[in-house]
């Protein structure tokens, strides 16, 4: 199996959070990878792994078959896929470019259509699943595009995630992906009140978290970022400035099609919040952070 898929050569851009244990996987998997990040030195642990190396995004699509870009937000992908060295200028028919960046729809259209006029096949494939499943190959794919392309992708997706799902048109996985963190920002918000008031009201927040978990509310979530919330602790597994990104995208694309989305909206509040008080690197956890400063400020 190593040696079919080290057959397929494979670029990966953005060696962030996410795409450091994802491309880190496809090498210890056998895989032939070459990466490249904006900031260099990131990719010198990969380069340590045994993964090639190259200055641009255009130098490694016309290197390699298949190349994966996980980039922060909308503006970065756009410009790695389009911009100055960007990926369109080194891909060509034949090749394909899967974007696993959480971007909105708009923007991920965009991308396929730069990326298709080369001749090549283009994949958006954002994920659900945060930096621990990413190091444990645990990922849940939410792809769309050229089916070609994700049948080509499918064994390299399934060395990173635990499963996949294609969801027909381009602009669909973005928008699943948008809803599914919409919702996630929500209930995080919605927790870190839970939080606050059962200190508020004598109650132990540790108790909170372990009724909450045997519960039918239950979700990871919960008994991982918990514990942590009530030290004041945030290790960044998912920056919060991500987290609030993604609550606009969604209420972008809500408002797109005239959706009411109230809870997001306040919740949205609270991100924003959380950023001008510093905490944009944070984990999205510190969100519980906006809420303290309200209590301090009305006492
Ligand atoms: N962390 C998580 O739990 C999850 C994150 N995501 C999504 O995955 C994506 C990446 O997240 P994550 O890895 O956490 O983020 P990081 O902030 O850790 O990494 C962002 C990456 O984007 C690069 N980048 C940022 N701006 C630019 C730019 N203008 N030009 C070129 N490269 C740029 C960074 O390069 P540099 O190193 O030079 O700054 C880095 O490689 C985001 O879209 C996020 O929403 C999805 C699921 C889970
Ligand atoms: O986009 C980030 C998602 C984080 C998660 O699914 O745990």
């Amino acid at each position: 199996m190593a040696d079919e898929l080290g057959t397929v050569s494979i670029g990966f851009l953005g060696m962030g959070i996410m795409g450091s244990p994802m491309a880190q996987n496809l090498i210890k998997a056998g895989c032939d990878v070459t990466v490249w990040n904006r900031t260099k030195s990131k990719c010198d642990p990969l380069v340590g792994l045994g993964a090639k190396y190259k200055s641009s995004p255009e130098e490694v699509t016309a290197t390699c078959d298949l190349t994966f870009a996980m980039l922060a937000d909308p503006e970065s992908a756009i410009d790695v896929a389009c911009g100055k060295n960007g990926a369109i200028f080194g891909i060509s028919s034949g090749k394909g470019y899967v974007d696993v960046s959480t971007v909105d729809v708009a923007s991920s259209i965009l991308i396929s259509k730069q990326i298709k006029d080369t001749g090549a096949l283009f994949l958006e494939a954002p994920v659900s699943g945060s930096k621990k499943p990413a190091e444990d190959g645990q990922l849940i794919f939410l792809t769309a595009g050229d089916k070609p392309l994700y049948e080509k992708a499918a064994p390299f997706l399934d060395i990173m995630g635990k499963s996949k799902f294609y969801l027909g048109e381009v602009g669909n996985g973005a928008a699943m992906k948008l809803v599914v963190n919409m919702i996630m920002g929500s209930m995080m918000a919605s927790f870190a009140e839970g939080i606050l008031l059962s200190q508020k009201v004598g109650l132990d927040p540790n108790v909170l978290v372990e009724v909450v978990s045997q519960g039918a509310i239950n979700a990871p979530m919960y008994s991982l970022k918990g514990p942590s919330m009530i030290k004041s602790v945030y290790p960044t597994a998912f920056p919060l400035k991500h987290q609030q990104k993604d609550m606009r995208l969604a209420l972008g694309l809500a408002e797109s099609v005239s959706q009411s989305t109230p809870i997001a909206a306040a919740a949205n509040e609270l991100y924003k919040v959380a950023k001008s008080y510093g905490l944009s690197d944070e984990d999205f956890s510190a969100v519980i952070e906006a809420l303290k400063a309200a209590k301090s400020r009305e006492a």
